[in-house]
């Protein structure tokens, strides 16, 4: 029988899949959504900024033929809701995304976070590409060296970040070099590929309103850069530091590869946006049957172990 169980921070899953941050979870309706979709193993919240957030205006998600463009702007109902979303109303097996405008604020919410009875997982999100005069604070390795320093000085629960995609081996062993000074669970590897552009020829137009048209891309088009970023993140980090794949999945092939490259779980965002929560059934189905084709038993019989020519 296949076995697609999974080790979350020591609760284990039995589906290796979840969602991507910010993709049917932002309101208390999405995450029961989540919460009691089959073969989604475990869930993330959107990212909650300490106040509540309208985001950029719209028209700032659209649809593409090989993926998506995304301007959201971290539309999110506040940080208070979704830590008494993840105190007071989790069923499934939940990571509390996070993120901030500023160092500060990054401070001030992960010490009241502290302080809190939540014990659970939190993912800190360094990569929105969205946020208007923001940049993506993970592409400034000494800014991120600085922040998750002064977090770990007073941090104890379990935390990992949501990491940009990087292009250039340097930049892997750089930011790797800066993760594994610190007890991280884990990185979350590729948030959206930042400030794409997306045009409309009939139109002779853009088709997301913030920042000029430039946004977020998502789907079968980031699927090499997911891999690439997978594989060489979890070939510089520390075994200690789970590696979650995010990026491109359309398939239980690309769930495959995902795991191949050495992903422990794995997160689908723009595949939800097209074809709804029913997406999990199919890609559990689809990897165990890839699984039974190949002799496989578990994601342990294969994890990490791409073979290079
Ligand atoms: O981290 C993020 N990544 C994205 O692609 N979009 C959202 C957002 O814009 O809120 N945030």
């Amino acid at each position: 029988e296949i076995d697609l169980s999974a080790d979350l921070f020591g609760q284990t899953l039995t589906s290796p899949l979840l969602n991507a941050s910010g993709v049917h979870c932002q309101t208390k309706e999405e995450l029961n959504d989540l919460a009691n979709t089959s073969n989604l193993g475990a869930m993330v919240t959107k990212s909650a900024t300490l106040q509540a957030r309208e985001g950029n205006p719209n028209p700032r998600y659209y649809d593409l033929e090989n993926g998506s463009i995304n301007s959201m702007g971290l539309p999110n109902l506040g940080y208070d809701f979704y830590l008494d979303y993840v105190l007071q109303e989790q069923t499934k097996p939940t990571i509390l995304s996070v993120a901030a405008l500023s160092a500060a604020d990054a401070i001030t919410l992960l010490k009241d976070l502290q302080a809190s009875d939540y014990q659970g997982p939190t993912e800190l999100n360094l990569s929105c590409p969205n946020i208007v005069g923001e940049p993506q604070l993970a592409y400034d390795f000494e800014a991120t060296d600085r922040v998750l320093s002064e977090v770990f000085s007073f941090y104890t629960k379990p935390l990992g970040v949501k990491l940009p995609p990087y292009f250039d081996l340097v930049h892997f062993d750089k930011i790797a070099a800066v993760l594994n000074k610190y007890p991280l669970t884990h990185v979350n590897t590729i948030n959206s590929i930042g400030n794409g552009l997306w045009v409309d020829i009939d139109q002779e137009q853009v088709v997301t309103k913030a920042k000029g048209g430039f946004g977020g891309l998502g789907g079968t088009m980031v699927l090499p850069t997911a891999l690439a970023n997978v594989r060489a993140l979890r070939q510089r980090l520390n075994d200690s530091i789970k590696v979650l794949g995010t990026g491109g999945v359309t398939s239980g092939a690309d769930v495959f590869t995902h795991i191949l490259c050495g992903a422990d779980l794995v997160s689908v965002g723009t595949q939800v946006m097209k074809e709804g929560l029913g997406v999990y059934d199919r890609l559990a189905e689809e990897l165990k049957d890839i699984m039974a084709e190949k002799g496989y038993q578990t994601l342990s019989d294969f994890r990490g172990k791409l073979k290079e020519l």
